[in-house]
């Protein structure tokens, strides 16, 4: 503290230095000149010296400071259970006011102005007196002095209020805020618990809703174990990733290797440092499910005991997988017990139990059939059979001898050419078509005649309400004629007798009525119960008599059928065809079938997704009797198989993947009874030679019917073996699978593909192609009795690829083509090929180039095909130019394809 002297003092009061000596000395204060020290306590003396001498006038007020200080903040109401968030803003204005305490040390100049100055230093002796004028002077200033301070008084107490008007102002909007919140929570809360309630009530009361609940709690369980597993394997992975072992390899302190690793490399599904930020969540503890990397597999302490359910036969990988143990294990065990068997080797039900149990669980025999009764009792068990029913029509199906003549009675009837489409002039499956005659509506299954058909023919029997028998007037009763009379015999269908081609000149109906006594039926006009009515396709005679003959039968057997249930029905035929999958034929027994019903047939089951009627026009329902083309189901079922019509998609599902499995086990079996055959046949007879067949047909009723025939052909030096039947065009892998097991593929009305060919080529396998059943059948027979000597065969010439279709009213439609293989030549038959099946078989019309008639056309070159009396010809099928050979009958034919 630096030392104020008397001189400095009195030029601080601005007094003469004299006066203020004598003072301080009047005061008792020992200062002896201008340049002593004058202390604290000097200048305190001095002060309540002239204080008493003046009669005591008040010293200043200490000084005051005043800071004031505004804050704004936020407050943040609500929010919670969906409430919305509400912000308030509050300013909070502060003001305080610090009071200086006296410094007694230092008065301030302000204090020394205060003091009266002191009078002029009079004799030394002398107490001065004060100076009247800078007492006023002091006075008056000390009173403005007064009367500002009290103005800074008031002025702060307004503040004051006024922050404190503001601060109740700010805390109401606060308490209304918090209020609001809170009331909000509250509704949220009483939903929530409304809606908590509503759902316990639904779990109790409502199946459907607790099943929907249950799957949903199962789907988030799996995810949420998905997800933790995914977790898990991507943090060992990056442990892993580190060298040594993983984090705890890893020297304290120093940066980890893997980590930086992971940060740095280019993951897919990981942008780059998301490890790193990943590793510092898990370690910051949070309110998330923590994933303790433990798996929750406990060791089980007992064996445990499987009930096993055993088929009549199963492979030892589906066994084992069945008793949850892996295949190998079980081979052992058979080795063990001394069977052998690979993993995809059937086992029969005994040893399979055996097996089982030697394992140490149960074994439970079942029939397939146990299983799918039933599931089939839960899906189509409630079968209506009382309920309003309705008269139907009869469904009828004419059969008789090769060429008597059905499908011309058929076709004048619908007044259409269905017989001049066909192969051969011989209809091939199963068609159906309902006909509405003027007497009533009457649905006809035409049903092919040749013997190979029986099959067919028998189930067309089946569904069958009558059975019209046609024979042609002048050839009699046949062969086949006989087959259909003890086959609508045997499905009980009344018959009606068909005399067809009245018009020929040798037609004698007696003599055909008294066949037909001969076979137990007898005409009614000779005194028995069947209709016998002469007809002719040419001129229409006896058509009316026969419709009548059929409306009559149908009214006898009064046939009605249930309005007001699930429909049910037949499978008529069944084909996959490219483009459209399954298609299949059915015939509606009860009900009404509508497009968008879920249905099950076979091993197969769909919902309807379009149906046709036999004309090929949409149709969205078809009630009872009536044939009906369908798309939507899972594959081709057989011909013959029922369909439902059923409500529980799911449990239909299930019963179908259950015939499903039973289909394959049984071709499992037959296929491995077929190989025996042939180890046994190529040991033991060591004579006995075989000749394999592997059959491609365009629908499945032909290839049942050919694998019919050709299993029946009777031969004693070789040996028929149908090794396969299917549906569809021939592909590569059934080259390589007749290649594997020395097959010839017959392919009725369907072609290798491109890549099948050039395998053909390659291989040269066998592949025969044909369009008439009996043709098969006399090859095949001929080719296992030895016969030798000539035969016509097929040869394909050229094959072209219709690129575009030209519409001509003039001349028909034109397709133009591109030469793929070989040539097209103008004088050779051809063949129509849709999706690698035969769709229409003729002659050529025209071949062009440009504008020029030719008569030859090579690969490789366009040109204008028109095709006589076909004019649906589309872009993208394949016209076959091909031509008849004589060639030397052999045991495996001519490589032709
Ligand atoms: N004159 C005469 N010929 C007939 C009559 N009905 C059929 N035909 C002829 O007999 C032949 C065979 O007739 P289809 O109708 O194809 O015989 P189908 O019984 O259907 O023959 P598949 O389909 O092979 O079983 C054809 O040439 C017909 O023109 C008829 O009433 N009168």
């Amino acid at each position: 503290m630096s030392t104020v002297t008397v001189q400095d003092f009195a030029k601080e009061l601005n007094r003469p230095v004299d006066e203020l000596l004598s003072q301080f000395m009047e005061a008792g204060v020992a200062v002896k000149s201008a340049e002593s020290p004058v202390s604290g306590d000097d200048k305190m003396a001095l002060l309540a010296y002239l204080k008493q001498k003046t009669g005591g006038v008040a010293v200043s007020e200490p000084r005051r400071i005043t800071l004031k200080r505004k804050e704004t903040s936020e407050l943040r109401l609500g929010g919670g259970r969906g409430a919305p968030t509400k912000t308030v803003s509050i300013e909070v204005r502060k003001k305080r006011t610090f009071v200086k305490p006296e410094e007694p040390e230092a008065p301030p100049p302000a204090v020394a102005a205060a003091v009266p100055p002191a009078a002029p230093e009079p004799a030394p002796v002398e107490a001065p007196q004060p100076d009247p004028e800078a007492l006023r002077a002091a006075e008056a200033k000390a009173a403005a002095e007064r009367e500002q301070r009290e103005a800074a008084e008031r002025a702060a107490a307004e503040a004051k209020a006024e922050r404190e008007r503001e601060e109740a102002a700010a805390a109401e909007a606060a308490a209304e805020a918090q209020a609001q919140a809170q009331r909000e929570r509250e509704a949220a809360e009483a939903k929530a618990r409304a809606a908590k309630e509503e759902h316990e009530r639904l779990l109790k009361e409502d199946p459907l809703y607790r099943e929907k609940w249950e799957r949903e709690q199962a789907r988030q369980r799996a995810a949420e174990n998905i997800r933790r597993a995914a977790e898990a394997a991507k943090q060992n992975a990056a442990q892993r990733a580190q060298p040594g072992g993983g984090a705890a390899a890893a020297p304290a302190g120093a940066p980890r290797a893997g980590r930086d690793d992971r940060v740095h490399r280019k993951e897919l599904h990981l942008s780059e440092g998301k490890g790193g930020r990943r590793e510092k969540k898990q370690r910051k503890p949070s309110g998330r499910i923590k994933i303790d990397n433990v798996h929750g597999f406990e060791r089980p302490v007992a064996p445990i005991v499987r009930e096993v359910d055993v088929p009549e036969a199963i492979t030892v990988g589906e066994l084992a997988n069945r008793m949850a143990v892996k295949a190998v294990e079980l081979i052992k065990v058979m080795m063990k017990n001394g069977v052998m068997a690979t993993i995809n080797q059937t086992l029969d039900q005994d040893t399979a139990v055996l097996m089982v149990e030697e394992m140490g669980h149960k074994a439970r025999a079942v029939k397939a059939s146990d299983l799918e009764d039933s599931l089939e009792q839960a899906v189509t068990g409630d079968v209506q059979e009382d309920g309003e029913r309705a008269p139907r029509p009869p469904v009828v199906t004419i059969m008789g001898h090769v060429d008597h003549g059905k499908t011309s009675l058929l076709d004048f009837i619908r007044k259409t050419r269905v017989a001049a489409g066909e192969a051969g002039g011989i209809t091939q499956h199963i068609g159906a078509y309902h006909v509405e005659t003027p007497k009533g509506i009457v649905t006809f299954l035409d049903t092919p005649g040749h013997a190979a058909f029986t099959r067919m023919r028998a189930r067309g029997a089946q569904v069958t309400d009558i059975a019209v028998i046609v024979v042609a007037a002048d050839d009699g009763v046949m062969p086949q004629t006989r087959e259909a009379i003890q086959h609508s015999k045997a499905a009980g269908a009344p018959m009606i007798v068909a005399i067809t081609k009245i018009d020929k000149p040798d037609a004698d109906l007696d003599r055909v009525k008294n066949d037909l006594s001969k076979e137990g039926i007898i005409p009614e006009d000779w005194g028995g119960d069947t209709q016998v009515v002469g007809v002719s396709a040419h001129t229409g005679a006896g058509i009316d008599e026969l419709l009548d003959a059929i409306l009559v039968q149908a009214e006898i057997l009064e046939l009605t059928s249930l309005v007001d249930a699930p429909a049910r029905g037949n499978i008529l035929e069944a084909s996959v065809e490219k483009g459209r999958g399954p298609v299949a034929t059915v015939l509606v027994r009860e009900g009404v079938l509508r497009q968008g019903d879920v249905i099950l047939s076979g091993p197969h089951f769909g919902r309807v997704r379009a149906m046709f009627d036999e004309n090929g026009a949409v149709v969205k329902e078809a009630g009872p009797s009536i044939p009906v083309q369908i798309l939507g189901l899972s594959g081709a079922p057989d011909a013959g198989d029922d369909v439902v019509v059923v409500a529980d998609e799911r449990k239909a599902r299930e019963l179908a993947s259950l015939r499903e499995q039973k289909l394959r086990e049984q071709k499992l079996a037959q296929n491995q009874a077929i190989r025996m055959e042939q180890v046994f046949a190529s040991m033991g007879q060591g004579e006995q030679k075989s000749l394999n067949l592997m059959v491609k047909a365009d629908v499945q009723g032909s290839a049942e019917a050919i694998t019919e025939a050709l299993r029946k052909i009777p031969s004693e030096e070789v040996k028929v073996n149908v090794l396969s039947t299917a549906i569809g065009g021939i592909n590569e892998s059934d080259i390589d699978l007749a290649m594997a097991s020395k097959a010839i593929i017959i392919g009725f009305n369907v072609r290798a593909d491109g890549a099948a060919r050039k395998r053909i080529q390659d291989t040269g396998v066998d592949v025969r192609y044909y369009s008439i059943i009996y043709e098969i059948i006399d090859d095949v027979s001929d080719a296992v009795s030895g016969l030798l000597g000539t035969e016509t065969r097929e040869q394909i010439v050229g094959i072209a690829q219709v690129r575009d279709v030209f519409r001509s009213s003039a001349i028909g439609n034109i397709a133009g083509c591109l030469v793929l293989e070989g040539s097209v030549q103008r004088n050779l038959p051809i063949r129509v090929l849709r999706n690698q099946t035969v769709i229409y078989e003729g002659v050529l019309e025209s071949l062009r180039r440009f504008k020029d008639d030719v008569s030859k056309v090579e690969a490789g070159t366009e040109c204008g095909i028109g095709v006589k009396d076909y004019n649906d010809v589309k872009a993208g099928d394949q016209i076959e130019c091909f031509q008849r050979v004589e060639v030397r009958r052999t045991v495996r034919a001519a490589e032709l394809a």
